[in-house]
């Protein structure tokens, strides 16, 4: 990620008045603040660490609440959260591949399938306390392996469609966590169910690799959103063990650890659902960082495109207005301008003239010197014309070498000396060729005056063409009017 420092800073327009600021800030307030922003966040997973010890030093261990249809409710609605956000995590997982989601799901899944029956069991705390209790741990050890697995499998390659759509490693998964239950049920009736190891290993055994999950978090520097998330979760998973090492049955450290553990249970669901509602995955939610950057440098690069797309359109529409030989508008583009022409004229009660010009002999000069001098000719004359009328006058070659000139708010006699000027430009000029330097060339003009000649586009054509004919019928290099 680049960094934060004085360097340029990029703003990029959003809608509206909306702007993005990215750089700017002096580098020891972006330290300090980030410091401070983790610190918030150990502060946050960690404080469930003081109602702990404070329960441990202050309170009376021996004090209960008993009530075994509190507890039924309460292990019910969690079986049935576990079940929601196993299948919302499996969803996420059928869409992303990520092996991180497969071992959540798995994780969430053992987890409801071993802690339900800690519920089912409530019933028989009097009659085998052992029965009722080792799920729980059971449940805790069997969920923080399967996360500390899906921490090891982050950022790897994601599964294959057909992988993700097997289901015979789930089946094989479940019959594993069923024969978890009977394998628990199996130690509450051993002989070593009542020793305090057995509890101990496994409480303290999901303790030990919760630690682990985070040690390898932090040496990893793994800090996306979701990851932090279920960070702080793993953290709250492992203090809710320690609770319920320092517990005994029923009483509040005891109904503490539990609460704990709701707790980070349903913080990773809602990292579950932000994925779920975002990419279906971990690793590719960025943070707001990077976020921000990624969007300013998606916008910079948007704007570009934006801007050549432009270009692009321009160039496309000079191109199907212009004639590619000598860069005059072409018939098209030409008929378009005077339409508006007469529209403005008729508007603002104006006048404007037209020149159609046909240059002389042309192929005789074809004949002589070849083609290409031909159209270094044509070049020549239509540079001509543009050197000789006003600015917003335009040329057009209409097809071979017959042009045509729009001469807006021009009376005929303006029109008339401006043709004029054409007609001696062009006859002294020298079209100087590289095959073939001093070519002579003459043209023909007939003027038509809108209003006068007429007031659709065809009658004031055709005037300006039957003043040409006239024009080569009397000898041609001539400007005619009537
Ligand atoms: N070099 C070149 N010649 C062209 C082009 N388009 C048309 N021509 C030529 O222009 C010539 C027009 O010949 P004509 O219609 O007989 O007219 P002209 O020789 O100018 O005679 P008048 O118009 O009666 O003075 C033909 O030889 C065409 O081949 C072009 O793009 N390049």
């Amino acid at each position: 990620m680049p960094p934060f420092n004085d360097g340029p800073i990029i703003s990029v327009r959003m809608h509206m008045d909306m702007s993005v600021k990215i750089g700017g800030q002096p580098e020891v307030i972006r330290r300090v603040t980030k410091i401070y922003a983790r610190l918030l966040i150990a502060g946050f997973a960690l404080s469930p660490a003081f109602l702990i010890a404070y329960l441990y030093l202050f309170q009376d261990p021996g004090l209960k609440f008993e009530d075994h249809l509190f507890h039924e409710i309460a292990i019910a609605a969690a079986t049935l959260e576990g079940i929601f956000v196993t299948y919302v995590s499996w969803r996420c997982y059928l869409s992303s591949g990520e092996p991180l989601l497969r071992w959540l799901t798995l994780g969430f899944l053992g987890f409801t399938l071993i802690y339900a029956l800690h519920g089912v069991f409530t019933g028989m705390a009097h009659h085998n306390i052992w029965l009722f209790l080792l799920y729980g741990p059971a449940s805790r050890l069997a969920m923080a392996i399967l996360l500390l697995i899906g921490l090891l499998s982050f950022n790897q390659e994601p599964d294959a469609p057909e992988q993700r759509i097997n289901p015979r490693p789930w089946r094989i998964w479940i019959a594993a966590f069923l024969l978890t239950d009977i394998a628990v049920a199996f130690i509450a009736y051993s002989a070593i169910a009542g020793s305090p190891a057995v509890r101990l290993t496994m409480e303290g055994g999901a303790l030990f690799f919760s630690a682990v999950n985070i040690i390898l978090m932090l040496a990893g520097r793994i800090r996306s959103p979701l990851m932090t998330i279920f960070g702080i979760s793993i953290v709250l998973f492992g203090l809710s063990s320690l609770a319920f090492i320092l517990g005994k049955p029923w009483n509040h450290m005891w109904w503490l650890a539990h609460a704990i553990f709701a707790g980070g249970f349903f913080f990773l669901s809602y990292g579950i659902i932000q994925a779920f509602h975002t990419t279906r995955s971990f690793s590719s939610i960025y943070n707001q960082e990077e976020m921000v950057n990624r969007l300013a440098m998606a916008m910079v690069r948007t704007e570009s495109a934006l801007q050549e797309l432009q270009h692009s359109n321009r160039m496309l529409e000079h191109l199907a207005s212009t004639d590619p030989l000598t860069g005059a508008s072409n018939r098209r583009h030409f008929i378009e301008r005077v339409d508006a022409e007469i529209a403005r004229s008729r508007r603002d009660n104006l006048s404007f003239s037209l020149l159609a010009l046909d240059l002389d002999n042309f192929k005789a000069i074809n004949d002589h010197y070849g083609h290409q001098v031909g159209d270094e000719v044509l070049q020549g004359f239509v540079q001509k014309c543009l050197e000789e009328i006003r600015p917003y006058d335009s040329v057009a070659r209409m097809g071979g070498e017959e042009f045509m000139v729009l001469l807006p708010q021009a009376t005929l006699e303006v029109a008339v000396a401006i043709g004029e000027r054409i007609r001696s430009a062009t006859e002294n000029a020298v079209f100087d060729s590289i095959v073939m330097p001093k070519v002579i060339l003459t043209v023909s003009i007939g003027v038509s005056q809108f209003g006068r000649d007429g007031n659709t586009i065809d009658t004031i054509f055709r005037a300006a063409d039957e003043r040409l004919y006239r024009a080569k019928d009397q000898g041609r290099n001539c400007v005619i009017t009537t």
